[in-house]
């Protein structure tokens, strides 16, 4: 069994859509990034390549690359996950934060939640993901950004069917 973690932080600016967890959050800002900027996701991301020691997404998806301009982070997420496969794991479990003063994120976890499932092709009790604001403090309390941290476990797949 092996632990990872992961951090991300985007801006809020005006003109860009508010993507969490693959979906569409109306909100008069989104976040500021070459890809879809889904904070969320990167940092669920950054915990399973750390997992599996493979580093993180801007060593696979770098922000140089036009290829991945404007792109899904779930396209990034199901790249990451076939090489999860590769190397001989499996995910266990995910947990998530968000934080943000604004929007209101509660409504949508669900869909994020599923749409993290189905890409990962793990059930749906695997994946936690919640939201927390830092009471007007700081950086995210202001509004300038959201920030989101993620932890996981990966299961060997051979010690899984060894044991
Ligand atoms: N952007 C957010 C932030 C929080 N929530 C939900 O509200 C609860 C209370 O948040 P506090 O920061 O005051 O502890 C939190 O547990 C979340 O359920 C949210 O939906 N969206
Ligand atoms: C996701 C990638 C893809 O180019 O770009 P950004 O959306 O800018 O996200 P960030 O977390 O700053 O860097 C990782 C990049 O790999």
């Amino acid at each position: 069994m092996r632990i990872g973690m992961g951090y991300d932080v985007h801006r809020l600016t005006a003109n860009r859509d508010l993507i969490l967890g693959g979906v569409k959050i109306p909100w008069e800002l989104g976040l500021l990034g070459h890809s879809d900027a889904d904070v969320l996701l990167h940092a669920i991301m950054d915990a399973l390549l750390g997992a599996a020691a493979l580093g993180d997404i801007g060593k696979h998806f770098p922000d140089s690359d036009p290829a991945y301009s404007g792109i899904s982070s779930l396209v990034l997420l199901s790249h990451v996950k076939k090489l999860i496969d590769s190397s001989g794991y499996e995910v266990g479990n995910i947990d998530a934060t968000i934080i943000a003063q604004k929007p209101k994120m509660a409504p949508h976890i669900p869909e994020m939640i599923r749409n993290v499932a189905e890409t990962l092709e793990i059930p749906v009790s695997c994946v936690n993901i919640k939201a927390t604001t830092e009471e007007g403090l700081g950086f995210t309390g202001r509004g300038e950004g959201i920030a989101a941290q993620a932890v996981c476990l990966l299961n060997n797949k051979m010690e899984e069917r060894e044991s």
